[in-house]
């Protein structure tokens, strides 16, 4: 089977690998030529546990090709998968421009049956209106080639990409012909050692599925985030809450950790834009917009516990240790990370901000430069300083020598805006130790 993946990002570059692994002819297009010369020349733009040895086996077996020139390959495919980016509109709505020039480019070079699937997030009617792009195209050409749309929304975690997609809980496909579901029952089908299941259903049911599926897990966040913050005030403690909670099968234990805010390129952007979605049908989503106020707080959470710690003493001059500056551990993404409120915050009350983080400084400084110190590692992020916050928890984190760290800072306190330490531990060596719902 031979596929075309336009978009080689996070999604593409990791689905075109994956439907290579499993013997297909994947050619990954991108209109960003530095990206796919560093590909062709066996360098990984992204940093993605594992997706390294996958691409440069799959080259190597010839079963995986990148280029920029999406028309040269169209005659050989019998998929075309388009994953390129849906970035928020100044409104918050998905920005399809993207989306839509795929489609143009596909029907002013289409000269066969292929199913275009639209694997990038879209609401609701954009398979719609890639059709009709594509329609017009070939209308200007005077030619009828037949073909057809098909939603495959994509769940894939970034850090867990490569297992998330080879053993997917389930893959839900939109289709609006037999055809269409024969051809991507066929490309699916070697999963299913794995024991998941495909789930065909209507194209705007499977378009609004991606966003409901990101939009509950933003609320279980959220209201997590919103316990915590009670249990802070009332003297309980969210982990045990969780415990509790999570036991009952009913609510499941996964996605219920309190901290300080979720980031990501997904979760803020799909739940902006579900809301407009729905404020665009004359609908109001309450909850939604709750779960992002929730956020959008829990942010600055820990910058609230920095002050409280200072009790009213003016943060100018201080230095601030951040461990962590990804929007979660095991990727280099940076998009809504909380790093960038909190640093936002921490330069303009006049500290010193001193970071560091396992992966993620590059892009860090290629996004705010040299306003803050990047350092080697994490003792060097604590040298002389008031405090040590964390915000993303890298498993590196997690059993670090407090000793050496107590005599390196300034000040022995500790944020935890991840609830990763113990903090009978911290406090036995003489640290003041705070952390998100306890
Ligand atoms: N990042 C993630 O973990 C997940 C993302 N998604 C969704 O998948 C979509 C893609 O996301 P990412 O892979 O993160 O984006 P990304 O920004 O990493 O990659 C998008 C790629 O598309 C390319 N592109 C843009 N216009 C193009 C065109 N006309 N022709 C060819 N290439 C073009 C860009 O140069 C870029 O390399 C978004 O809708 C996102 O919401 C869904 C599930 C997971
Ligand atoms: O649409 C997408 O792009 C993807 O968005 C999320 O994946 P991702 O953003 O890569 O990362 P998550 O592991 O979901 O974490 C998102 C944010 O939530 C936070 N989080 C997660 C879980 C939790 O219990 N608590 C919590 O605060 C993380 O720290 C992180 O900032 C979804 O989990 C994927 O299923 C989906 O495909």
């Amino acid at each position: 089977m031979n596929i075309a993946i336009v978009g080689t990002g996070y999604v593409g570059l990791v689905s075109g690998t994956c439907f290579a692994d499993t013997g297909a002819n994947v050619t990954c297009v991108d209109v960003d030529a530095g990206k796919i010369e560093r590909l062709k020349n066996g360098e990984i733009p992204i940093y993605e546990p594992g997706l390294d040895e996958l691409v440069k086996k799959n080259v190597a077996a010839g079963r995986l090709k990148f280029t920029t020139d999406l028309t040269a390959v169209l005659d050989d495919v019998q998929i075309v998968f388009s994953a390129v980016g849906t970035p928020p509109d100044e409104d918050g709505s998905a920005d399809l421009k993207y989306v839509l020039q795929v489609a143009r480019t596909i029907g002013q070079n289409l000269n066969h049956y292929v199913v275009v699937v639209t694997k990038s997030t879209v609401p609701v009617g954009t398979a719609r209106k890639v059709r009709k792009a594509i329609e017009e195209e070939l209308a200007k050409r005077g030619v009828d080639v037949p073909f057809d749309v098909a939603s495959n929304p994509e769940f894939l975690k970034e850090g867990n990409a490569i297992k998330d997609f080879m053993s997917p809980d389930r893959v839900v496909v939109g289709v609006e012909s037999e055809q269409a579901k024969k051809v991507l029952t066929k490309l699916y089908k070697p999963f299913l050692i794995n024991n998941f299941r495909v789930i065909f259903m209507d194209i705007p049911s499977a378009e609004m599925t991606k966003y409901a599926a990101n939009s509950m897990l933003a609320t279980r966040i959220s209201f997590m985030n919103d316990i915590a913050n009670l249990c802070e005030r009332v003297g309980a403690d969210v982990n045990m809450v969780r415990a509790g909670i999570g036991a009952d099968t009913r609510i499941g234990r996964k996605f219920l950790y309190a901290g300080c805010g979720y980031g990501g390129s997904c979760f803020p952007k799909d739940v902006k834009a579900l809301i407009k979605t729905a404020d665009q049908n004359g609908y109001s989503m309450e909850v939604l917009k709750a779960v992002e106020r929730v956020n959008e707080r829990q942010k600055s959470i820990l910058f609230d516990k920095l002050k409280r710690a200072f009790d009213g003493e003016s943060l100018e001059g201080k230095t601030i240790a951040l461990w962590g500056l990804s929007f979660k551990p095991e990727t280099d993404d940076m998009r809504e990370s909380t790093a960038l409120v909190m640093i936002g915050l921490l330069l303009e009350a006049g500290c010193t901000v001193r970071a560091y983080d396992p992966v993620a400084m590059a892009e860090c400084k290629r996004r705010i430069g040299d306003s803050i110190s990047y350092c080697r590692d994490m003792y060097d992020a604590v040298l002389e300083a008031d405090a040590l916050l964390l915000l993303t928890e890298w498993k590196e984190f997690r059993l670090p020598t407090w000793g050496v760290i107590r005599k390196a800072m300034r000040r022995p306190l500790v944020i935890d805006g991840r609830n990763i330490f113990d903090s009978e531990e911290l406090e036995e060596n003489g640290f003041e130790y705070h952390c998100i719902g306890k």
